[in-house]
């Protein structure tokens, strides 16, 4: 039996016939002329085992090609990477063992041909208008791409919503950390964000991938919305530690579910905050976020400088004097810190007054 298909191995398929490719352009011209077409891709061993007749051919890969070579009854058997055109008109018998809930011989053919031989077979339906991608007993219909843009520009809208409410939790939570007020909660609702925003952003990612050269936009508007994210999410876990000293990860959030993911306890839990008892526990940051925003201050020294003082507020409490007993750190680096986290607390001081 085959393994399962993971998500990669569906993507790199899904991108072969994604609009713009030679492929995709063959397959459209088939459904325009109204004709199916079962065409596998790979011509292997396991692919000849299960093929009786057809003729040989063996030619580059040309749209117009493969829209007449549909015309005719039977199979077309392409190269594994589309590139060849290999044989036509080839009658396919895969084992009837092979579970299928398709109808039409066709689409059963096409899903036992793949459980069989491991390859993607794809089916053409000429009176569905559907173009089905079979692999190893995964079934995908091919969206029409207004339906795929549709949905990427939703996807995308969500996240430019999502990306303001992050950069006003983080202000928020800013605020709170100069302050001395942070709690699980805030740390929780943070991390829920960022994860919203992390599957969002893979969820455009498998429209664009689908799009082809159609999914430029969105996947531009996708960069930009998630940009910096990552780094958000990597300062916010050195940040907060939690207190079994284990090292977080904001990764382990994947395997929430979505409903599973609007419960503050169960992210808490997860990040290894403990459960609903300890949301309102107080929690104090370290300050790597924080001292990211002083400009000409590498991380190297940040790190350095948690290590020596602790946390935040033994840093804002700590004089040039006391910062000039950290290695590495002179009289302009002890003034451009001092500087830098007046200047942190001030904003949120007037932030808060806003
Ligand atoms: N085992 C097979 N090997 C090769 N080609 C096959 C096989 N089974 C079906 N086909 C191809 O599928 C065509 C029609 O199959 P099927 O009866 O499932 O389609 P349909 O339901 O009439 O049409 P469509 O799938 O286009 O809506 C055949 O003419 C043949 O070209």
């Amino acid at each position: 039996m085959e393994s399962p298909v993971d998500t990669e191995t569906l993507h790199r398929h899904l991108a072969m016939l994604a609009p713009g490719t030679a492929l995709r352009d063959g397959i459209d011209r088939i459904l325009s002329g109204r004709t199916g077409a079962l065409i596998v891709l790979g011509n292997t061993r396991q692919v000849e085992q299960v093929s009786t007749g057809g003729f040989q051919i063996d030619v580059p890969f040309v749209p117009t090609k493969l829209r007449e070579l549909a015309k005719m009854d039977g199979a077309i058997v392409l190269s594994g990477d589309a590139e060849r055109i290999i044989t036509a008109g080839v009658h396919l018998m895969p084992d009837a063992g092979f579970p299928t809930e398709e109808t039409g011989t066709r689409h059963r053919t096409a899903d036992r041909v793949s459980q069989q031989t491991g390859k993607p077979v794809i089916s053409v339906s000429a009176a569905l208008s559907t173009i089905t991608l079979f692999l190893r007993g995964t079934r995908r219909v091919l969206e029409r791409s207004e339906v795929l843009l549709g949905r990427a520009n939703l996807a995308v809208q969500t996240m430019e919503r999502y990306r303001t409410r992050l950069f006003e939790q983080t202000d928020r939570l800013s605020g709170l950390e100069i302050r001395d007020q942070v709690t699980v909660k805030d740390v929780v609702g943070l991390a829920q964000r960022l994860e919203m925003i992390r599957r969002l952003d893979a969820e455009t990612i498998g429209y664009v991938i689908e799009l082809g050269t159609l999914g430029r936009l969105p996947d531009l508007q996708r960069q930009e919305l998630s940009a910096g994210t990552t780094e958000i999410g990597q300062l916010l876990v050195m940040d907060y530690p939690p207190p079994g000293g284990e090292s977080p990860s904001l990764e382990s959030l994947a395997t929430l579910t979505d409903a599973e993911l609007l419960e503050p306890q169960l992210i808490a839990r997860t990040l290894g905050f403990g459960g609903n008892e300890h949301l309102d526990a107080k929690l104090r940051t370290k300050g790597h976020r924080q001292l990211a925003q002083i400009t000409r201050l590498p991380a190297a020294y940040s790190t350095r400088l948690i290590d020596h003082f602790g946390d935040l507020q033994h840093l804002f409490a700590a004089s040039i004097t006391d910062l000039l007993q950290v290695e590495g750190i002179g009289e302009n680096r002890a003034n451009l810190i001092r500087d830098g986290l007046a200047r942190i607390a001030e904003a949120s001081y007037s932030d808060a007054a806003d």
